[in-house]
């Protein structure tokens, strides 16, 4: 499947623009957003219903939770770095909020 290859610079920053919350990460391997919920509770609901999703895509999430606060780090560790798997994830939790 095409989608596990890793991105080139090129389409990394084309599929980038479509995306203006995210920001490159690690040198162009990952892609991070930061999330901010008025408590735990919603920060953690959050976080449920992205776990549902990479499982369903069998594509997991790096993330740091502190109370209110979730930071998500998206990259392809099958690929060793940025693949469409991530910028399709990105997209995905972008439609939860
Ligand atoms: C065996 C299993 O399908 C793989 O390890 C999957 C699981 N989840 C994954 N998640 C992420 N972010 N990158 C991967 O390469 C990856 N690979």
């Amino acid at each position: 499947m095409t989608s596990i290859e890793k991105l080139t610079e090129e389409e990394r920053s084309s599929w980038l623009s479509a995306l203006p919350e995210w920001s490159l990460a690690r040198d162009g391997d990952a892609i991070e957003r930061k999330f901010e919920f008025a408590d735990f509770s919603e920060a953690f609901a959050f976080m449920t219903r992205v776990a549902m999703i990479a499982e369903t895509r069998d594509h997991h999430p790096e993330w740091f939770n502190v109370y209110n606060r979730v930071e998500i780090t998206l990259t392809t560790h099958d690929a060793g770095g940025l693949s469409l798997r991530d910028v399709k994830m990105a997209r995905k939790i972008d439609a939860l909020l």
